[in-house]
């Protein structure tokens, strides 16, 4: 039968209603949807490099506070070599307030000596791996300055009858523009007090003071008085041994920059010279521990308090007061070195550029 085209009538399409097609469909369909809603995305370009979720956010942001934190605690690496160079104490404090007679008191707890008088650094080993050099602070603010420039650990004394003092002010300010190192602060002159209640109230107006000026809970010692002259034995043995054990951060100004705390001096300018006349240049050599990196010949070096030179020389000498190890290494001595003073004239080994000078008590020395 012929049938014609035009006339034909077919059955309208029917979607499926269940079964795979239908679900493939769906499929197409939704894919199809995720498609232009991708596309709809990238053309409006929310804002570049922002985050869409909020979880994606928060491990983002944690993770960038982490970095800072573990950026700001890189150990500071000291990079200096060998034996390191001892530890710089400086105590400081008003006139009359008992530096003197703390340094005396730290040396005497340290290596048995008595010092007869405080002047220049004076260097000590008070521990096996430790060295200290204790330097008193002149009360004027030029020496303030250069104080802080080399000190590791500044002890503050402080008068309990005044309080604290304009010197102590203005030493933590100065100490403030150099990089902070340690500080600890002394209470002195605690005996004047009779009422123990009093006392008490002192300490605790002094403490909170101090951790106003510097940070709480930053260490305060109490010196309650003098027995025969000196600070009480215990005292002073709790004072030292915290500053033995106590750990310093190399200061990154000065692990970058070699500078040298000079001990001892000698002026070797001819006499005939300085005869004829007074005013002449003078050729002076500076002992000292070397600090920070390394120095060279031909160096500018700042003197402080005297001016700009360059370094003509420089040499290398033994150290005169090593560490109990390295000087049972090297077999010289039994007994170990512990004392080198040479400004306040103690200690028996003295090195000079070309020559050794031993001390011999005169009790020792035998004449026939
Ligand atoms: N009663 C009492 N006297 C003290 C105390 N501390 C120090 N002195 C005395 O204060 C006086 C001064 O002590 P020094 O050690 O010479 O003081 P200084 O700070 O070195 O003094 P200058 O170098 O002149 O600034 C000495 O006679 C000490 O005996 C203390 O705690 N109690």
């Amino acid at each position: 039968m012929a049938v014609n085209d035009a006339d034909q009538s077919n059955k309208s399409h029917r979607t499926r209603q269940s079964g795979a097609k239908k679900d493939k469909k769906k499929l197409k369909k939704k894919k199809k949807q995720d498609d232009s809603e991708d596309d709809q995305k990238q053309q409006q370009n929310p804002k570049a490099f922002a985050f869409s979720s909020s979880n994606k956010a928060k491990k983002l942001q944690s993770r960038a506070v982490e970095k800072e934190q573990r950026r700001l605690h890189v150990p500071i690496i000291d990079r200096s070599y060998g034996e390191p160079a001892p530890f710089v104490v400086v105590v400081q404090g008003p006139p009359q307030v008992g530096k003197s007679l703390l340094i005396k008191s730290l040396i005497k707890h340290y290596t048995k000596q008595n010092l007869p008088e405080v002047r220049g650094p004076i260097t000590i080993v008070s521990g096996k791996q430790r060295r200290l050099q204790f330097v008193e602070c002149p009360n004027d603010v030029n020496g303030m300055i250069d104080a802080a420039k080399f000190a590791d650990l500044a002890l503050l004394l402080v008068d309990r009858g005044y309080g604290f003092e304009m010197e102590t002010f203005e030493f933590l300010n100065i100490l403030q523009v150099h990089g902070f190192p340690k500080v600890m602060g002394v209470l002195t002159h605690l005996d004047q007090f009779k009422d123990a209640k009093k006392l008490r109230k002192t300490k605790q107006r002094l403490k909170h003071r101090f951790w106003t000026e510097i940070y709480d809970g930053a260490k305060l010692f109490y010196l309650s008085g003098l027995i025969n002259g000196k600070y009480v034995k215990r005292e002073v043995h709790n004072l030292a041994r915290f500053i033995s054990v106590m750990k310093f951060q190399p200061l990154s100004w000065r692990t970058s920059h070699p500078y040298v705390l000079v001990d001892r001096f000698e002026d070797i300018t001819p006499s005939e010279k300085v005869h004829e006349n007074k005013k002449c240049d003078r050729k002076v050599t500076l002992y000292g521990y070397l600090r920070g990196c390394n120095l060279k010949k031909g160096h500018k070096v700042h003197i402080a308090g005297v001016g700009d030179y360059s370094l003509p020389g420089i040499s290398a000498l033994p150290d005169p007061c090593p560490l109990p190890s390295a000087a049972k290494k090297k077999g010289l001595r039994d007994k170990e070195k512990l004392f080198y003073a040479p400004m306040s004239g103690l200690g028996d080994l003295m090195y000079d550029k070309d020559a050794v000078y031993i001390n011999i008590n005169d009790h020792l020395v035998q004449f026939s």
